[in-house]
């Protein structure tokens, strides 16, 4: 039988998940990470993940897909070694070089963010270890070569806040003319079978050796994939650490201003934006068991008094693209459940103004949201969020990205229809 294994590497920790052709799950697990910033990490996540899997079941996987956080990048050196830590997808440092990207982009474009792929290589083209760059890669573009041994290569899904044109399927002359355009991968599109896995890998963690090793995603289109909806005007909220928005649209909607952008999905586009608040802020005041449990208690009907804009840290990418935006979590009430009801009522709030802006700038309009995440378990909240929305909520089919990721591994899976450029 063949089956299919998909890698989802999120911010709270990498899962595994594997499918058979009908999409039975054969095998799951989770890997939380101490520490979401280390390489080191993310390389043992990935080969103890594989190794989980129960031999009988490893000898049949026959493709590989691997997702990672949007716009997180690594600068590696000719061997593939990282040069530096890695830059996470909400990582800001790149403001001082704002003023340098506007000058180099057309107005408005995606990558106007302090968050973005390219304006982190322009902030990292100023760093004294850039000499030594040989390879500009995304996190899943940089685990795909721990396994297929072939550097720079990624897909357009990661690549999209690069400033690859995704309409185009190439990179714009603005591109082209960077002295240091020689160090971007070549773009493919998602799910593309790259190589083979490695011999020696293959061997050392009991896969086959003709297993294929395709080309990947971000982790919230994964999770997109995973729910199954492909209709315009239904949505998928991934409330996961980050809340991220994704709305189905026939026509592509990009504004800077609040942080929207839109990922190709065959003819259709995925309109959305990737917020900071979301399931970190509320794991900083809660564990899992306590959401659960405070969750039931909340009286979902009535609007919380509370108004909050719930970060950890200052700065955010939508619906507010401010990367100097304050967190606002006052005031505190004594009781937690009103507490977390002020957090889950204040992350609706957000979620709904973002929609409420995705379709006044010109996307389709929302008929029905999909949630995946850790979030997706919380039906409570989903009526707080339906109270806001105004249209129908429901839990994803799948609500794991790793889902969707397996999926994308599958020969003509027809998850991303062939592009025509
Ligand atoms: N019952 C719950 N209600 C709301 N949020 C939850 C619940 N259980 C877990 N979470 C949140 O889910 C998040 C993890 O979701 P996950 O999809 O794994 O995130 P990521 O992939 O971004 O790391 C945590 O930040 C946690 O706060
Ligand atoms: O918030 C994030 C981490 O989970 C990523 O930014 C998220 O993947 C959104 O980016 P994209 O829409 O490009 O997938």
């Amino acid at each position: 039988m063949s089956l299919y294994l998909g890698l989802d590497f999120g911010t709270s920790g990498a899962r595994s998940l594997v499918l058979d052709r009908s999409g039975t799950i054969h095998f799951q697990a989770n890997y939380p990470f101490t520490n979401c910033s280390s390489v080191a990490e993310w390389q043992t996540a990935l080969m103890s993940l594989i190794e989980q899997i129960p031999q009988p079941l490893r000898s049949q996987i026959c493709a590989i897909a691997i997702d990672g956080t949007s716009s997180t990048v690594l600068l590696c050196n000719s061997d593939g070694q990282p040069v530096a830590e890695p830059i996470l997808y909400n990582d800001a440092r790149a403001i001082v070089v704002l003023d340098q990207v506007r000058a180099i982009v057309p107005p408005n474009h995606t990558v106007l963010s302090a968050t973005s792929s390219f304006a982190k290589l322009i902030w990292s083209s100023q760093q004294p270890d850039f000499s030594s760059v040989r390879y500009f890669l995304h996190q899943a573009d940089w685990l795909a070569f721990l396994l297929h041994g072939q550097l720079g290569i990624s897909d357009y899904h990661n690549s999209l806040k690069l400033g690859y044109d995704v309409e185009r399927l190439c990179y714009p002359d603005w591109i082209e003319a960077l002295p240091f355009r020689d160090l971007l991968p070549r773009v493919v599109a998602p799910g593309t079978p790259i190589a083979e896995i490695d011999s020696t890998i293959a061997d050392q963690v009991g896969l086959p050796r003709n297993c294929i090793v395709c080309a990947g995603t971000t982790d919230s289109i994964a999770a997109f994939l995973a729910s199954g909806v492909k209709t315009p005007g239904e949505a998928v909220t991934s409330l996961g650490s980050t809340l991220v928005l994704k709305l189905v649209s026939q026509t592509r909607v990009e504004d800077s201003r609040y942080g929207i952008y839109s990922h190709r999905l065959g003819d259709l586009w995925l309109v959305g934006g990737a917020s900071n608040t979301g399931g970190a802020v509320l794991r900083h005041f809660f564990s899992d068991a306590e959401l659960a449990d405070l969750s039931q208690q909340i009286p979902v009907h009535q609007e919380s008094p509370l108004n909050y804009y719930p970060l950890l840290r200052p700065g955010d990418r939508f619906p507010v693209n401010d990367p100097h935006l304050l967190p606002w979590l006052e005031p505190r009430p004594d009781d937690r459940g009103a507490f977390l009801h002020g957090l889950l009522e204040s992350i609706a709030r957000i979620e709904a103004e973002g929609y409420r802006l995705l379709q006044s700038s010109g996307a389709n309009e929302l008929k029905r949201v999909y949630t995946a995440g850790g979030g997706a378990v919380n039906q409570p909240w989903s009526v707080i969020r339906e109270r806001h929305l105004k249209v129908p909520v429901r839990r994803s089919r799948q609500t794991e990205a790793a889902y969707g990721t397996a999926q994308l591994a599958m020969p003509s899976s027809n998850l991303i229809p062939k592009l025509t450029a």
